[in-house]
């Protein structure tokens, strides 16, 4: 059994759970956070007996950010060199699908951490930015990329510039997240979720995820041609067969993951 210092992880039935926990530092990113999170994510990826991950962190903060005060002092040459925070993208290269619940502060690193994500569920306490500006830096871990992506320039560059933040309502309205839910049901609400995506088969599951997120790196002929490669993939599996059987016979399906 791994032991973590500045997270939490559980297996919740087929869904795999990482809480970020550095309370007093409102779970700030520090190098330590970002290498326990990136391993124990891993872990759950390669795990067969799960289907789908949960991150999530305390009521007060998702992840104020990175640590401010472990970069304050960082040279261009050292961060340079050794890519730091390019860990982080390992995140976006997990197979399985995964869930932000996200209560209170996603600032900065924790916003970003929160879009990595595929599913982003926030309580009504949420609060988003990247405020990187007030520091006199930018984003480092993708924010600028995908919160212009997912909210689309206007607001995104607003936010981006002046160091906004944005509630749980305007962030649903935005498109950022997919559901508010109120606070104290956040983590069920999470990994019911995540339950019910694991409870799919893990084949069509992966497939799913790879294909809308081609639709971020690709020409919209090109994802549907990407899509459409997955789409007959999907005719050798098992579950395929399994899933259509179960509706014609007006039953569930048992899925075998193969
Ligand atoms: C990824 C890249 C490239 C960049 C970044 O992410 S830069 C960081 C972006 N985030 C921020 O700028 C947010 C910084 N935090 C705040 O503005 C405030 O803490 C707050 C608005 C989120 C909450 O304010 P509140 O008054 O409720 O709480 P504090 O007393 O300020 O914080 C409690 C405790 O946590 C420490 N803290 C908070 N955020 C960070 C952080 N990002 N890095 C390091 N430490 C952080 C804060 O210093 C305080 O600790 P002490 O009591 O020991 O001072």
């Amino acid at each position: 059994m791994t032991e973590y210092e500045t997270i939490l992880v559980e297996r919740r039935g087929r869904v795999g759970l990482i809480t970020l926990n550095r309370p007093k530092a409102l779970n700030a990113l520090n190098t330590r956070l970002m290498t326990e999170v990136v391993a124990a994510a891993k872990d759950f990826d390669r795990d067969p007996e799960i289907g789908c991950l949960v991150i999530t962190g305390s009521e007060k903060a998702f992840a104020a950010g990175a640590d401010i005060k472990e970069m304050q002092d960082n040279r261009f040459p050292e961060v340079y060199l050794d890519d730091w925070l390019g860990p982080w993208d390992e995140l976006g290269r997990l197979r399985k699908p995964v869930v932000a619940a996200v209560a209170g502060y996603a600032l900065g690193g924790g916003c970003e951490l929160a879009m990595l994500c595929d599913i982003l569920l926030a309580a009504d306490t949420a609060q988003f930015g990247q405020p990187e500006i007030k520091l006199g830096v930018i984003p480092g871990i993708g924010g600028s990329q995908r919160l212009t992506r997912a909210i689309g320039k206007a607001k995104a560059m607003e936010l981006c510039l002046t160091g906004r933040m944005m509630g749980a309502e305007e962030a649903e309205r935005a498109g950022l997240v997919s559901r508010i839910v109120p606070a104290a049901d956040l983590l069920t609400e999470a990994l019911a979720t995540a339950e019910k995506v694991a409870a799919m088969s893990a084949p069509a599951a992966v497939m799913m995820k790879e294909s809308v997120n081609r639709a971020f790196e690709t020409t919209l002929a090109e994802g549907v041609r990407f899509e459409r490669r997955l789409f007959h993939a999907a005719f050798a599996t098992a579950d395929q067969k399994e899933g259509m059987a179960a509706f014609a016979e007006k039953r569930k399906p048992s899925f075998q993951n193969r």
